[in-house]
């Protein structure tokens, strides 16, 4: 009998029960049925061409099963409970480049959404793949509904290159054409050369490469975010999931809104110092409103930002979870992502193993050797003192790209439990 080495959606999508069925496979099949209406449980196993390729069952037996890696990790709640309650949450999905981040948050939008909650993901990686992921259009910078599913899922792809755009007009409106009429608009003018100490000048004017791009993806999320937070219309949606870019942009884009907050706290209170001083000339050249305009925007920018702030930091309505592959290289920047989450104070539960190859029974000598490349990395994360207190949940490699809605189901089936 043929065999092969990994999950197949092809093949399991066409599968019929017997008694000799490893546990898994029931447990796969017994899920789908659970939690799909007949509806799109045909529309699942119609989307996959069937190819008549046995599968090797036995050994896939613990290959998809969640392992808790650390005591603490048993009080984790599993996916019964992330979406037992209607209170809007939201989830955070990040790690390194290429690890099925998009892949997984895709996945979880799809499961929320098919248990009933009005859903948004949103991409902040300047490299979007929603779009492919879906294999739907997704673009545009708006909300876009997602279709083939039968309730409320919508998804959005963060332009950056609008988003820099908005901010470089935006800063041009304030009265002039860089930093210094931006600041002469605010009455400090003569301050900015005092203001390298807090390199506000160069991140407005000449931001080093990449981050005006995270400021901008910042400040677009930020409003974004705070949209969906005080807006009515988003007021339906009770999961908002967040496919993040690979591991240091997103660390940029946590700390972001710290340092802006600093920076702009500052120059408040400089401007707050100067403004009785110089209020008198101010009048006298007619700039008093502009300037109040302005600093009534910074102050604006600034209180969206902490509120943004505080709210990926809440562990009772966020969560970040860490992406990764059995790679030494993927775990030791996962590793380094929780320490710095953790320094962040954002709440980080779950470790998603991705890519786990099953163990092969085949004479196949590159899966053999891969497979124990990859028991070693796993071994890597037990032992790991950043990693080993998350639940890990371990997910297989496939046989096919995850792409559609149907595979996304089919994966999130396998991860969210
Ligand atoms: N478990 C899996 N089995 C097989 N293929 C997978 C699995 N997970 C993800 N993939 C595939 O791997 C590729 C990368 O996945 P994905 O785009 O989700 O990664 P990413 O971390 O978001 O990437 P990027 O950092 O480039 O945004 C995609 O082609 C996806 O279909």
């Amino acid at each position: 009998m043929a065999s092969i080495c990994v999950p197949s959606i092809s093949s399991i999508s066409n599968h019929r029960f017997s008694a000799t069925d490893s546990m898994t496979t029931v447990a796969i099949l017994s899920n789908l049925s659970k939690t799909q209406t007949p509806f799109s449980l045909r529309k699942f196993t119609r989307s996959f061409s069937f190819i008549s390729l046995p599968i090797t069952r036995k050994p896939f037996r613990n290959s998809f099963q969640v392992r808790s890696v650390a005591a603490p990790a048993e009080a984790v709640a599993g996916f019964d409970e992330m979406t037992a309650t209607t209170q809007r949450k939201y989830y955070m999905l990040g790690g390194k480049g290429g690890v099925g981040k998009t892949s997984c948050a895709a996945s979880l939008a799809v499961k929320f959404a098919n248990h009933g909650h009005p859903t948004i993901v949103v991409s902040t990686d300047p490299a979007h793949s929603l779009s492919d992921s879906f294999a739907q259009d997704l673009t545009g910078g708006t909300l876009v509904p997602v279709e083939g599913l039968d309730s409320p899922l919508f998804a959005l792809e963060i332009n950056p290159e609008k988003a820099r755009e908005e901010f470089r007009t935006a800063n041009q409106r304030n009265g002039g054409t860089g930093v210094q009429d931006f600041m002469d608009s605010m009455g400090l003018g003569m301050l900015v050369e005092q203001l390298g100490e807090l390199k506000l000048g160069e991140l407005l004017d000449t931001p080093p490469p990449g981050l005006d791009e995270a400021m901008a993806i910042s400040k677009a999320s930020t409003c974004q975010v705070m949209q969906f937070v005080e807006a009515p219309e988003y007021s339906m949606f009770t999961r908002i999931i967040f496919d993040t870019a690979p591991t240091g942009h997103t660390l940029r884009l946590l700390s972001l809104p710290d340092f802006l907050d600093a920076s702009i706290g500052k120059i408040l209170k400089l401007k707050k110092k100067l403004s009785s001083a110089t209020s008198a000339i101010k009048s006298v050249f007619g700039q008093e409103e502009k300037q109040q305009d302005a600093s009534d925007k910074l102050e604006q920018l600034r209180e969206r930002m902490v509120k943004v702030r505080e709210l990926f930091r809440d562990t009772d309505s966020t969560e970040f979870v860490i992406v990764t592959i059995p790679t030494v290289m993927a775990i030791s920047e996962s590793s380094r992502l929780h320490a710095s989450l953790k320094k962040e104070n954002v709440p980080v539960k779950r470790l998603i193993v991705n890519q786990v190859l099953p163990p092969s029974t085949s004479d196949c000598k590159f899966c053999a050797m891969k497979r124990k490349d990859q028991m070693r990395a796993l071994d890597m994360i037990r032992n790991d003192p950043e990693l080993m207190g998350l639940r890990s949940i371990q997910a297989p490699l496939v046989d096919v790209e995850i792409r559609g809605v149907p595979a996304l189901k089919f994966m999130g089936d396998m991860v969210w439990k």
